[in-house]
């Protein structure tokens, strides 16, 4: 019998996001965000789903922080919504959203819980995407003003911010694959966006260090791992490509202030041009106290000639799967996490989000028995363990999500949570995922 067991330091979590989360999505001055436009565009969310009530997180936060409290979390991520603080982007600040904020962050600390908040999570006002949204530089001067406002409110008591959450998603997902909000399918507009996210993100930072506040201060990349099918060098070649899209192209400019240049000059052959202007990669490549990792697959990619952006293609074979469809890989966690470090040294890490969708429901006996969850989380938190003695500075861990939650374009079809979310009643029902996380945070680990 081996025992996986943790630092007594290891800052264990679960995360969550506004427009997930929330609901009242009209309430107390909040504006509309790109999210509410998308969800209200027929066939863009599966069963017309939206985030007007979600979990009705806005009014039932005080549930959700005592199940933060049973669980036993040292930490809580969450999200502002850019929109609740100006409902049109920029000009008037609307206090009732900041009153919000103040009695979440107030109650997580009051049950001796730190909070970590998420500056953006996606929910772009739409009064900013109408003027262009992230393709418009003008973006980035708005989105300072929007952490200035909640650096100075709340920079006292939170001490771990994350400027961005994916800006893969944020720029590629959204602006070329087209299949979250504001769903455009231009590869420069998007490359655009993810640009000038992450001068965004280079300015928070610097923002954030001049008014001298007693915490820290970093940013969460979504990493995946597409490892070669077969160890011919098209196949090395191709997976390297698809592999650096989402985590080079934001991991070098982030951490070592440079695009990687194999990729600039593969794009450059597709006629897209990054919209660098002087100072910009000075600027994203603030140091930065730690990096914020979302992993949750990997699998295969080989070479496949004039196949999508990378003449390579995924191979679906020899992986259990989530409900989702996303391939359980858990060493590739091991092998993400240890690229990274080798890559770009000690920088600190936190697992900002990981977990699994299964196919949920409150059984007779008023449980909800997601056994493949509770396997998903068994075998990453082993892979942690690895990391930790292989020397990786992995320093906490999120489970996403706290809830079954609005889960983007799939709506509330997939559930991520280890609290179930019933959306008729809104009651929450601890899964046997939240009791096993919960035993093994009070016990420091578990047998294997
Ligand atoms: O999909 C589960 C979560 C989602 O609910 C979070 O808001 C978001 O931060 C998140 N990122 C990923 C990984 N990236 C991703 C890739 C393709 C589609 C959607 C997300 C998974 N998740």
């Amino acid at each position: 019998m081996a025992r996986i067991s943790f630092p007594k330091d290891f800052v264990w979590g679960t995360a969550t996001a506004s427009y997930q989360i929330e609901g009242a999505y009209d309430e107390d001055g909040r504006g509309l965000s790109i999210w509410d436009t998308f969800a209200r565009t027929p066939g863009k969310v599966v069963n017309g789903d939206t985030g007007d009530v979600a979990c009705d997180s806005y009014h039932r936060y005080e549930e959700d922080i005592a199940l933060l409290k049973q669980l036993g979390v040292k930490s809580y991520r969450f999200s502002i919504a850019w929109p609740r603080i100006f409902p049109q982007g920029t000009g008037e600040v609307n206090e009732k959203g900041l009153d919000y904020y103040r009695r979440v962050i107030d109650g997580l600390i009051a049950a001796g819980i730190e909070p970590a908040v998420t500056l953006y999570h996606w929910d772009l006002p739409q009064a900013l995407q109408d003027k262009g949204g992230w393709d418009n530089r003008e973006t980035i001067d708005a989105f300072l003003a929007y952490a200035e406002i909640v650096f100075k409110a709340f920079g006292d008591k939170v001490k771990s911010w994350i400027t961005f959450n994916e800006t893969w998603c944020v720029s590629f997902l959204s602006n070329f694959i087209g299949v979250h909000a504001p769903g455009h399918t231009d590869l420069q507009l998007a490359t655009n966006v993810a640009h000038h996210c992450l001068v965004a993100h280079g300015r928070a930072v610097q923002l954030y260090r001049s008014l001298n506040l007693p915490g820290q201060i970093g940013t969460t990349h979504n990493l995946s791992w597409s490892e070669p099918y077969t160890t011919r060098p098209e196949d090395v070649e191709a997976a390297r490509r698809s592999r650096a899209w989402g985590n080079e192209w934001f991991l070098e400019p982030t951490l070592k202030g440079s695009y990687p240049q194999f990729m600039v000059e593969w794009f450059r052959g597709k006629g897209i041009e990054v919209p660098i202007l002087e100072g910009d990669m000075e600027t994203i490549g603030q140091p930065i106290d730690f990096i914020g990792v979302n992993f949750y697959t990997g699998g295969y990619t080989r070479y496949k000639k004039d196949s999508g952006l990378f003449d390579s293609e995924d191979v679906q074979v020899g992986f259990d799967q989530t409900f989702i469809g996303w391939n359980v890989y858990p060493e590739a966690l091991y092998k993400v996490l240890s690229w990274l470090h080798e890559e770009y040294g000690d920088i600190p890490i936190y697992i900002t989000e990981n977990g699994a969708c299964t196919d949920d429901h409150v059984a007779e006996d008023g449980g909800v028995h997601d056994a493949q969850r509770v396997d998903y989380y068994r075998k990453h938190f082993i892979q942690c363990q690895r990391l930790i003695d292989s020397g990786v500075p992995l320093k906490g861990y999120y489970a996403w999500s706290l809830l079954d939650n609005f889960e983007w374009a799939e709506g509330y079809a997939k559930r991520f949570g280890i609290v179930h979310t019933d959306y008729e009643t809104l009651e929450r029902t601890p899964k046997d995922s939240y009791y096993f996380i919960q035993k093994v945070i009070s016990e420091g680990g578990f047998d294997v």
